[in-house]
C-alpha cells in the first residue's frame, strides 16, 4: 500500500478549493482573519512633529536658557503661534511641537518660576530630543498590512490608526463537524456498557476557536451507509470534517458514503503516525476531510491538515505549520516510512517524548505542550540533538 507523504497530501488538499469570497467588515469582525487586499495607509502618522514627553518645547540652540514660557500645547489643542528665540511652550505627550521649536526639555529637568524657565538638569543633549518627527510610524500610501497577512491585534490597531474603519477579508469558513460510530454518545449523557463519550467534535471545535469559522455541528452519525450518505448529501458547508470510520474495517463507511452521496475521493491514507487513514475529497462545493477516529489521530490530522485548510480558504498567504527547533530530552530510535508527531513535554529546556504513543490516549495529549516531528526514515536521534517541534500549548 503506498501512502501519500504529508507534503503531497497537504498540497493536494489545498488545491481542492480557492479562498472563499471577500467581504468588508468592521475592525472587530476582521480580527483574526486574513487581509483580502493590501491595506495602505490613508494618512501619515504622526501627521506632524509631536512631543514624546511632558515638558517644554524649546529651540535647542537657546540652551541653557533662561526661557520665557508663552503658551501651551496639548494633544488635540496645539499652540497656534510661532516660538521666537528665548521662548518656550509648555507641552504634553502627544502634543504638536510649535513652529520654531525643535526639542523638548522634560519637566523633571526644568525649573519654572512664573513665566521664567531654566534648565535644572543635564538637558536634552541634542536637537530633536523627545520629538517624534512627522511620518515616524508611516506615511500616506505606505503598505500597512499585505494581502494574505493575518489581522492580529497589532495589525488591527495599525489599520485603525492608518485611517480604516472596515477591512476587506474573506467571509467566515462554514465548517460542518460530524462524528461517526455506533459506540458514541454525546458528552455528559449516561454511558451504557460498550458505549463511549464522543470527544472528537468538541476537540475539533476547540481547535478552530481562534479561526474565522462558522461551525455547523452535525452530531453523531451511526455506522450505517444510508445514514452517513444522507447526512453527507444534505450538507451545506465549505468543509465537512468527519471523525472515525476512515479505516479499512467493515464499519468504516466514510469513503463509501462520500461516493454514494455523489462526491469523489481525492486521496486516502497518509504516511503519518498517528493519522494514517485520513481521506480527502469533494462533494459538490464542499471539501470533505475524513479524519481518523482515534482522538490523538484526529488531533494530529486536525493540526496538520484542517487548520492549514481553513487558513488557505480564509486567504492566508502562508499556511505552513509553524514548527521550531528544540532540544531532545532522550534518545529516539530510527523512524520507519511514516512521519511521526510524538507527544512531548518541555522540562528544563528539553522536550521529553512520552514513552507510550498509543493514538487513543488523550491524557498524554493533554499533558503534552508540543509534538516532536520525525521525518520518514529519520535516523536515530540522541538526547541533546536538535529536533523540530510543533507547539500545542
Ligand atoms: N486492519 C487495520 N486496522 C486499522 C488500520 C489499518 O490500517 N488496518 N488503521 C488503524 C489506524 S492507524 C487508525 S488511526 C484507526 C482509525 O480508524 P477509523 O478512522 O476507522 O476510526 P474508528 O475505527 O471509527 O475509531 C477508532 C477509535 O476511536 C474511537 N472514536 C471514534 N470516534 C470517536 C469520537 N468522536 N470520540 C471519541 N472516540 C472516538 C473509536 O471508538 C475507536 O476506539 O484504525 C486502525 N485500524
Ligand atoms: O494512524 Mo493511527 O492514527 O496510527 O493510530
Amino acid at each position: 500500500m503506498t501512502l501519500l507523504s504529508v507534503e503531497e497530501a497537504t498540497a493536494r488538499l489545498l488545491a481542492l478549493a480557492d479562498p472563499v469570497a471577500t467581504e468588508t467588515v468592521s475592525l472587530g469582525e476582521a480580527a483574526g482573519r486574513w487581509a483580502a487586499e493590501d491595506i495602505p495607509a490613508l494618512r501619515t502618522q504622526p501627521e506632524r512633529d509631536l512631543s514624546s514627553m511632558d515638558g517644554y518645547a524649546i529651540r535647542f540652540a537657546d540652551l541653557p536658557g533662561p526661557f520665557r514660557v508663552i503658551g501651551e500645547s496639548a494633544a488635540g489643542r496645539p499652540f497656534a503661534g510661532t516660538v521666537a528665540p528665548g521662548e518656550a511652550v509648555r507641552i504634553f505627550t502627544g502634543a504638536a511641537t510649535p513652529e520654531g521649536t525643535d526639542t523638548v526639555m522634560v519637566q523633571e529637568e526644568a525649573a519654572r518660576e512664573g513665566d521664567t524657565l531654566t534648565l535644572a538638569g543635564e538637558g536634552p543633549g541634542r536637537a530633536g530630543r523627545n520629538v517624534r518627527p512627522k511620518g515616524l510610524d508611516f506615511t500616506t500610501g505606505d503598505l500597512l498590512v499585505a494581502r494574505g497577512e493575518r489581522l492580529s491585534a497589532p495589525r488591527i490597531a495599525l489599520a485603525a490608526t492608518g485611517g480604516h474603519g472596515a477591512l476587506p477579508v474573506r467571509r467566515r469558513i462554514r465548517v460542518a463537524i460530524a462524528a461517526t460510530g455506533d459506540e458514541l454518545v454525546p458528552p455528559g449523557t449516561p454511558v451504557a456498557e460498550g458505549s463511549l463519550p464522543e470527544g472528537n467534535s468538541a476537540m475539533l471545535a476547540a481547535m478552530l476557536a481562534d479561526l474565522p469559522v462558522a461551525l455547523i455541528p452535525l452530531g453523531i452519525l451511526p455506522d450505517r451507509l444510508d445514514a452517513i450518505t444522507a447526512a453527507f448529501a444534505s450538507v451545506d458547508a465549505d468543509v465537512l470534517v468527519t471523525t472515525g470510520g476512515a479505516s479499512v474495517g467493515d464499519h468504516d463507511l466514510v469513503r463509501p458514503a462520500l461516493e454514494a452521496a455523489g462526491g469523489s475521493l481525492d486521496f486516502w491514507r497518509i504516511a503519518l503516525r498517528p493519522g494514517k487513514p485520513m481521506l480527502a475529497g469533494r462533494l459538490n462545493g464542499t471539501i470533505v476531510l475524513g479524519l481518523p477516529g482515534n482522538p490523538v489521530s484526529a488531533f494530529v490530522t486536525g493540526s496538520v491538515f484542517l487548520r492549514p485548510l481553513i487558513a488557505h480558504l480564509g486567504g492566508a498567504a502562508d499556511t505552513r505549520l509553524r514548527t521550531q527547533p528544540a532540544i531532545l530530552g532522550e534518545d529516539l530510535p530510527a523512524n520507519d516510512h511514516r512521519m511521526d508527531f510524538l507527544r512531548a513535554e518541555t522540562r528544563d529546556g528539553r522536550v521529553h517524548v512520552a514513552a507510550i504513543q498509543d493514538s487513543s490516549m488523550l491524557r498524554t495529549l493533554a499533558r503534552a505542550d508540543c509534538l516532536v516531528l520525525r521525518a520518514p526514515r529519520a535516523p536515530k536521534a540522541s538526547a541533546g540533538d536538535s529536533v523540530e517541534i510543533l507547539r500545542i500549548a
